[in-house]
C-alpha cells in the first residue's frame, strides 16, 4: 500500500500554547482513517495545517511524497486535498444545485473569452459541468432538493451538500471535520455507508474527525487518537478499543466504546 499523506514531527504553537506536538503518522492511499480525541486535543488544528490554513511551527507534511511547504489553501486544493468544516460553510442563499455548480466551476478548462463568445469549448465544458452536478446530487441523495435554498435544507442535508462541494473539486484526499455532527443515529449510519460509497466510487482517501464513535469504529481502517495535542495511540478499531492508554485517557467512559 502506498502512503498518500505523512506527518513528520509536526508541531503547531499559538503563542505559548502547543496545539499539536510532534505529531507523526502516515495515511495509506484509498483508506478511510479517523482522528479522535477530546475537545481541544488538536484535531481541527491538524486539518488546518494539512490544508494550509496554518503553517506548521516545526516538522513537515508530505502529500504524495512532496512536501507541503508554504502552500496557500487554494494551491493545496489544486493538488488534491479538499475538506469540509466543523461549522458548515455554504452559500446559504444559493440553491443546492448552484452551491455544487459554483464548486464544479473551479475545474473548468475554458477561458473567460470562450465564455463570452459562447463557443463550442464553452458549451461542451458547461454540459460536462451540469452532468457532474447531476451526478453529485444523485450520489449525495440531494436530487429532490436541488432547487432548495441551502439555508432551508435540514442540517443533515447541509452537511451532505458540503461534502458534495468538496467532492466537486475532484480531490484525492478528502478531509471531513465532524461530518455527523448534529445527526441522529439513523442519519449517522446512512452517512457511514455514504462515506464508504464515495471512497469506492471516486477512488479517494478519506480522513475523518468525528465524535460519533459508532461511525469511526464502523468505517475506519485506522484510527489516530490525540490527547493534549499529542498522539496517544494509533491502530485498528479493535486495537484502539482495547488500548489501555486510550481507555484510561479518553475512552474511560464505557458507553463511548461501541
Ligand atoms: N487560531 C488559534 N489561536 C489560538 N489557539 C488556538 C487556535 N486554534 C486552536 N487553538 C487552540 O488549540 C487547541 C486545539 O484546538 P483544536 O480546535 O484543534 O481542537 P479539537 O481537537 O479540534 O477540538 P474540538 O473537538 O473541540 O473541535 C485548543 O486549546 C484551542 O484553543
Amino acid at each position: 500500500m502506498a502512503t498518500i499523506l505523512e506527518l513528520k514531527d509536526v508541531t503547531k504553537q499559538f503563542g505559548g500554547l502547543t496545539a499539536v506536538a510532534n505529531m507523526a503518522f502516515q495515511i495509506e492511499k484509498d483508506s478511510i482513517s479517523g482522528i479522535i480525541g477530546p475537545n481541544g486535543a488538536g484535531k481541527t488544528t491538524m486539518f488546518n495545517l494539512i490544508t494550509g490554513i496554518y503553517n506548521v511551527t516545526e516538522g513537515d507534511i508530505f502529500f504524495e511524497g512532496k512536501k507541503l511547504q508554504n502552500l496557500q489553501p487554494y494551491q493545496i486544493a489544486d493538488i488534491g486535498i479538499t475538506r469540509t468544516f466543523q461549522n458548515i460553510r455554504l452559500f446559504k442563499k444559493l440553491t443546492t444545485y448552484d452551491n455544487i455548480l459554483t464548486a464544479c466551476h473551479y475545474n473548468t478548462d475554458y477561458s473567460i473569452l470562450d465564455a463570452v463568445v459562447r463557443n463550442k469549448k464553452f458549451r461542451t465544458g458547461e454540459k460536462k459541468l451540469h452532468q457532474q452536478v447531476e451526478e453529485l446530487l444523485e450520489i449525495m441523495g440531494l436530487t429532490d432538493r436541488k432547487d432548495t435554498v441551502a439555508s432551508n435544507l435540514p442540517y443533515g442535508l447541509q452537511r451532505r451538500l458540503e461534502i458534495a462541494r468538496a467532492l466537486a473539486l475532484q480531490p484525492k484526499l478528502l478531509l471531513l471535520d465532524e461530518p455527523a455532527a448534529g445527526m441522529n443515529p439513523d442519519e449517522t449510519i446512512k452517512l457511514m455507508h455514504l462515506i464508504k460509497e464515495i471512497r469506492d466510487r471516486f477512488q479517494l482517501t478519506v480522513l475523518v474527525i468525528e465524535h460519533h464513535m459508532d461511525l469511526i469504529m464502523g468505517i475506519c481502517d485506522k484510527i489516530v487518537v490525540l490527547n493534549f495535542g499529542r498522539k496517544l495511540a494509533e491502530g485498528t478499531a479493535q486495537e484502539i478499543q482495547t488500548n489501555s492508554k486510550v481507555i484510561e485517557a479518553y475512552l474511560g467512559e464505557e458507553e463511548v466504546i461501541c
